[in-house]
């Protein structure tokens, strides 16, 4: 079932294109990878199918949502933002139920649903201690906990890797496609990792200012080129530095 439409997706900053055309379908159950260098319009794209932006051109469907009833989308998704903040003094298990709570969930329903999402990333362990003492990647576990409080259909991660260890970024990266795999649900992994592209994302979609310079497979976008890193370069002009 395809999960998010995007067609002719732009936003502009007075003369600066932010996102020129996107246009591209993700289906239930699919991680798909949005990669580009440093401004290329990634966190922009999230933005917009996370209704935090208006777009200033195109139409979109998120959860078969049109773009215009931001309010029913937000209830749809699950957002991990960039740089998301941490009340440090909360432990994991009272952050979660508090976000479940804000979705509407019962006491004694939030309390079962912060146990369990704690125990899906891995940080059960940690539960009662405060957030303060989590590690970076502990920290992210917990938002992609969050993430999911409210049973999502789409999941959308910016970047959720950015300044973690090679076993952070493994701990991660196998919640992702827990997350796609077990829950059925879409996930839209923003990053400019080319590793991680290939070690979870089924399909792709390379942006370079503003532009989709490719989507589809990643055997696809990656025949003929060799390999991921050189088509990359190929597309985008960039090295990857990976
Ligand atoms: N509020 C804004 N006002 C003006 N220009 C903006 C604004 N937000 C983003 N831009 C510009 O839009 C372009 C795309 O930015 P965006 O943050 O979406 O890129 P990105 O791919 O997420 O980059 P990064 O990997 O560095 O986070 C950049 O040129 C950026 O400078």
């Amino acid at each position: 079932m395809t999960t998010i439409e995007a067609s002719g997706l732009c936003k502009r900053y007075g003369a600066r294109i932010a996102l020129d055309g996107l246009t591209f379908t993700a289906d239930t159950g699919e991680v798909i990878g949005l990669l580009g260098p440093n401004g290329a319009g990634k966190t922009t794209a999230i933005r917009l199918l996370t209704t935090i932006l208006e777009p200033t051109g195109g139409t979109f469907t998120v959860a078969g949502i049109p773009g215009d009833q931001p309010h029913r989308i937000r209830q749809r998704i699950g957002v991990l933002p960039e740089s998301a903040g941490y009340p440090g003094r909360q432990s994991g298990a009272e952050y979660l139920r508090y976000a479940a709570r804000l979705f509407g969930r019962s006491r004694p329903d939030a309390r079962t649903a912060a146990e369990r999402l704690l125990a899906d990333v891995g940080l059960s362990e940690r539960a009662g201690a405060r957030i303060a003492t989590y590690s970076r990647g502990m920290k992210q576990r917990l938002g992609i906990a969050r993430a999911l409080v409210n049973d999502p259909a789409v999941v959308f991660l910016d970047e959720p890797t950015l300044g973690l260890d090679p076993a952070g970024q493994g701990e991660i990266l196998a919640t992702i496609s827990d997350v796609a795999r077990q829950r059925g649900a879409t996930v839209v992994l923003s990053t400019h990792t080319l590793t991680e592209v290939e070690q979870v994302c089924d399909n792709l979609l390379i942006l370079d200012r503003g532009k989709l310079r490719a989507a589809g497979p990643i055997a696809e976008i990656v025949a003929g080129a060799g390999s991921l890193s050189s088509a990359f370069l190929h597309l985008t002009g960039q090295d990857s530095h990976d």
